[in-house]
């Protein structure tokens, strides 16, 4: 049987509105969620297989974008919130009570500081990007996935559209790169 990857991929994508101009995330509680307005479209939406995005239950993937910090605005229930690990890239919000995560911003010094990274299934507004690519593919062996049933889920995401990368997608580890060459002083060599 095809394995569950997500459940909006699983079935194929649904594609996004060009002009779509933002909604609001709520968490899974049933009394009280926290909501997070996001006021536009989000950015690089993506299955991720890693070990730190939230996936819904039953999930192997989760789908995650990104969307500028000052596009993100907590509206309700803000004190339910904390973050899941205070030494990760990703500075993860997640409820205290249901666990999903909320939104993740970048505060270090990296390329993408200043997106935080968001989960558009938590939204019943219609119109969000579509994901683009799969990202951290191999990393599902290391929650345990086994490693012989990894040519199905890649052929499955492919099916489906999605080009799977064992890191994130290659414009992105270019603009990582580029983004350690210039700190690093390297392009002041070529
Ligand atoms: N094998 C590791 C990979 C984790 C990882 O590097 N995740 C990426 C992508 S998350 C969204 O695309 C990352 O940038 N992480 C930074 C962070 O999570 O703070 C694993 O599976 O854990
Ligand atoms: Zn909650
Ligand atoms: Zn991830």
């Amino acid at each position: 049987m095809a394995p569950t990857l997500h459940p909006s991929i699983d079935n194929g994508l649904t594609k996004g509105d060009p002009n779509f101009s933002g909604g609001t995330l709520k968490c899974h509680c049933k009394s009280n969620p926290v909501e997070v307005k996001l006021k536009g479209n989000v950015l690089h939406q993506h299955a991720c297989g890693c070990s730190q995005c939230w996936k819904p239950a039953g999930a192997l993937f989760s789908v995650v974008s990104v969307i500028p910090d000052d596009q993100v605005e907590v509206t309700k229930n803000g004190n339910k919130l904390a973050i899941v690990d205070e030494n990760a890239t990703i500075l993860r919000y997640a409820c205290k009570d249901c666990g999903v995560h909320m939104y993740g911003p970048i505060k270090k010094d990296h390329a993408f500081k200043g997106l935080s990274f968001v989960h558009t299934e938590l939204s019943d507004d219609k119109g969000w990007q579509e994901p683009q690519f799969a990202a951290f593919v191999s990393s599902l062996i290391e929650q345990g996935y086994p490693p012989e049933k990894m040519d199905e889920v890649r052929s499955k995401l492919k099916s489906v559209g999605l080009e799977p990368y064992d890191a994130l997608s290659p414009p992105l580890m270019d603009a990582l790169a580029t983004f350690t060459a210039k700190k690093s002083g390297k392009f002041s060599r070529l």
